[in-house]
């Protein structure tokens, strides 16, 4: 790792360089003062330009030396971009693909800032529990405002240069040659005064309605964030500069930089954010990884279904600029496809447009719909996305196995049916993979890649690529009922029925567990995705009985308990947002606001009263310990029975998938948080009270861990030798 400089006439251009994103680690930013301060000394000098090797300026602070006590750290980024800011030689930074966090500081001590038009511009410091700590979030309200900063600042969103240019953080966008740019820029303002060029000199331009746009930006951090506190000291550092001059508002943002440091949340946002990028180096216990098994080009692939799920992944492979076969089974059901993926294609078309991309109708791939199977003869996957029905599904499987080219992967859409009885009907079960997408399939990240057991690992390969290539984060999971994601939030649902069933308030429960941090409390997720569908699952997997009279519970069944609820508010056609009523009633049917329901309530009641349900009213606190601490320990579970292969896949899916809270790291990294034996305590005592409820019955990997007291998640693997993977 080095920074070299040399000299182009009178500019020194200086690299950062430290593979693979140039991240500013203490040796890097103590040879880049070191480089600085020659250029600055040396009187044939007259400019400089900062750039970073191999396209792409810097990617911010080196995240790995995060829990190095900071005297170890070495020098400030800080003081750097002082350092540069106020020398009187011009420096101008050159930046190619991306320029964020520290990076972005960095470029704003420049004087100057020109962007490749690819670069991308950011302050993510947020999504890693602290805030732009070098500067950024008081030169920045100086460069662009304060509503902007704020925007930016608060939602670590990555800018497109484009945009950029626009906000007035850059000065200048090129298609090509960045640094000569730079340079040439360098050189013709060489002498001239660089006082309105010093940001932090600059006042901020405030409008009258400051406050109220902070307090604005609060209410909706709190509410986009709740429960992470890394949102709330951004904005209180930008208060800080509408408020102070720089030097003191430098104190303030260094004050809560030090006090989000001492918090948990730090630590937990940088471990999801390493746990995404390990799980997407997948490895079998064959010993096959994405090291040794290369993935097959994906050229061309056919989609089977286009109801939600289906026309969510076509445009998904759309815009990774993959060529579509859609198929539908008739032409009703094509047309009213055709309409939805067009509608959600226009939609896209006119974000890219908003993006900047001025050739965007050109940047999705071309979609093709047809009720011919015979058309997909050559394509290289097929992705099938029809209900949630074995026998159809095996039906297709059956069909493709006759039409496809032999090396043509066989994917199913699935949340949880088997995916080696889907394979035992083809003549290639090496190449069937499951694809659990999750909805909206365009936007959600999550894709669960699951291994059956024919497999093949040129096909996981494959699938883990397609992923990455659709920019989702593929986490590699077994097939065993509802696989991970599903099996682990079958149990948490069925947690909150039951406290509902003891006379507790269902909108009280989604409360205390949005303020725990989740996107969506429990009952407002199972009016998102159908009464009807999730209590299909319930009965297919066990968690209730088909049979159901009109307000009496069945709630019993070999000594286990069951919830006949979702089942009866089926019968009442309330099956969610879809028919305008669930366990909330809604403006109309597909409506989003969920609103209180008098009826529900009332009907509750009865129920309570005719089914002799003893009343338990529970406090906050256990409201999430007896919700979460069952996903918590079927986390463990998954474990044992070799599902996953590590803690990290499983906050991987519930960070990505299920609105987990990123800044407790993952119900994994949350247990540790809490500490194992905690966790086992309290299940036990729960489940002591209630051993007709499996789901509380402590895994004994939980049991194993927590004996050895409350050991890092890193080393959980190493501790319990005999606990492997059977992907
Ligand atoms: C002083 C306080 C103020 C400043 C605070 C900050 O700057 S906070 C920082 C604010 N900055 C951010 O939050 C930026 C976070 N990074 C990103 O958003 C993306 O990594 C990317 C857009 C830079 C590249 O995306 P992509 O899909 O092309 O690739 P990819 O994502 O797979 O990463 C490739 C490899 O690079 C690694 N790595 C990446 N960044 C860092 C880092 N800063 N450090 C260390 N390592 C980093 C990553 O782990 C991976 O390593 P592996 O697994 O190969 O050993």
């Amino acid at each position: 790792m080095a920074t070299f400089r040399h000299i182009c006439d009178s500019v020194a251009v200086i690299t950062l360089s430290n593979p693979p994103v140039n991240a500013l680690s203490s040796a890097l930013i103590q040879a880049l003062q070191k480089a600085l301060g020659e250029a600055i000394r040396d009187s044939a000098v007259e400019a400089i330009v900062i750039c970073g090797d191999k396209g792409k300026f810097c990617a911010g602070a080196d995240i790995r030396e995060f829990n190095k006590p900071s005297q170890k750290r070495g020098p400030h980024l800080l003081l750097l971009t002082d350092l540069i800011e106020s020398n009187k030689k011009p420096v101008v930074a050159a930046i190619e693909g991306v320029a964020l966090g520290g990076g972005l500081e960095l470029a704003l001590g420049c004087h100057y800032r020109v962007a490749h038009v690819q670069a991308r511009v950011g302050l993510p410091e947020v999504l890693l529990g602290i805030l732009p700590a070098a500067s950024g979030t008081q030169r920045l309200p100086r460069l662009i405002g304060i509503a902007a900063a704020l925007t930016l600042i608060t939602t670590g969103k990555y800018v497109p240069a484009r945009e950029a240019l626009k906000l007035g953080i850059v000065d200048k966008v090129v298609g090509e040659n960045t640094v000569d740019e730079a340079i040439r820029l360098a050189k013709k303002v060489i002498g001239q005064p660089l006082g309105s060029r010093q940001l932090s000199t600059l006042p901020v331009q405030c409008p009258p309605n400051v406050e109220a746009l902070l307090a604005e930006a609060m209410v909706k951090v709190k509410k986009q964030f709740r429960g992470a506190q890394s949102p709330q000291a951004c904005i209180e550092a930008v208060r800080a500069a509408v408020h102070l001059p720089y030097t003191e508002g430098i104190k303030k943002e260094q004050e809560l930089y030090q006090f989000l440091n001492a918090t948990h949340e730090p630590r937990a946002q940088q471990y999801a954010f390493f746990a995404e990028r390990e799980v997407a180096k997948w490895t079998l216990p064959s010993g096959a990884s994405w090291k040794t098994v290369s993935p097959q080009p994906i050229h061309t692939a056919a989609v089977i279904g286009l109801g939600t799920m289906g026309s969510g992944i076509v445009i998904s492979l759309a815009k990774a600029q993959i060529p579509v076969i859609a198929l539908e089974k008739d032409k009703k059901q094509l047309n009213i496809g055709s309409k939805a993926v067009i509608s959600l294609l226009d939609r896209e078309t006119l974000k890219m447009k908003q993006l900047g991309h001025t050739e965007a109708t050109n940047s999705l791939g071309p979609v093709r719909f047809t009720l011919d199977y015979g058309e997909l003869r050559d394509v290289d996957i097929v992705i099938e996305a029809v209900f949630e029905n074995m026998i159809l599904k095996k039906e297709i499987f059956r069909h493709l196995s006759g039409i496809c080219k032999p090396e043509a992967f066989l994917c199913t859409n699935t949340s949880g049916l088997d995916i080696d009885e889907i394979a035992s009907v083809t003549d290639r079960p090496q190449m069937i993979v499951g694809t659990h997408f999750y909805a909206p399939a365009h936007i959600m990240k999550l894709l669960e890649v699951v291994h059956g057991r024919y497999t093949s690992s040129i096909s996981i390969s494959t699938a883990m690529q397609l992923a990455k290539n659709l920019g989702k984060i593929g986490v590699l999971v077994g097939n065993c009922p509802l696989f991970v994601g599903n099996r682990l939030m079958v149990l948490y649902l069925q947690q909150a029925i039951f406290l509902v069933e003891e006379g507790n308030k269902l909108e009280e429960i989604d409360q205390t567990l949005e303020n725990f941090g989740l996107a969506m409390g429990p009952f407002q997720m199972m009016d998102l995705a159908g009464l009807d569908t999730l209590w299909g699952c319930h009965v297919e997997h066990g968690l209730a009985r088909p049979e159901q009279s009109s307000g009496i519970s069945t709630h019993h069944h070999s000594s286990k308990r069951y919830s006949q609820l979702l089942g009866i508010l089926c019968e009442k056609s309330r099956f969610g947002q879809k028919s305008g009523q669930g366990w909330y009633k809604y403006e109309k049917p597909g409506g989003r606001k969920a609103m209180s329901d008098p009826w529900l309530h009332n009907f509750l009641s009865e129920y309570h009263g005719v089914n002799n349900f003893k009343t338990q009213k529970i406090t906050q606190e256990k409201i999430i310990e007896w919700c979460l601490y069952v996903i918590i320990n079927e986390g463990f579970k998954v474990l044992e029975d070799g599902m996953a292969s590590g803690p990290e896949d499983i906050d991987v899916i519930y960070n990505s998938g299920y609105g987990w809270p990123k800044h407790t790291g993952g119900p994994m990294y949350y247990a540790s948080l809490v500490g194992l034996p905690v966790v086992l305590t309290k299940l036990e005592k729960y489940y002591e009270a209630n051993p007709d409820i499996p789901g509380l019955k402590p895994s004994s990997l939980l049991k194993n861990l927590a004996a050895l007291g409350n050991p890092p998640l890193k080393e959980w693997r190493a501790l319990l030798g005999s606990w492997s993977s059977k992907l």
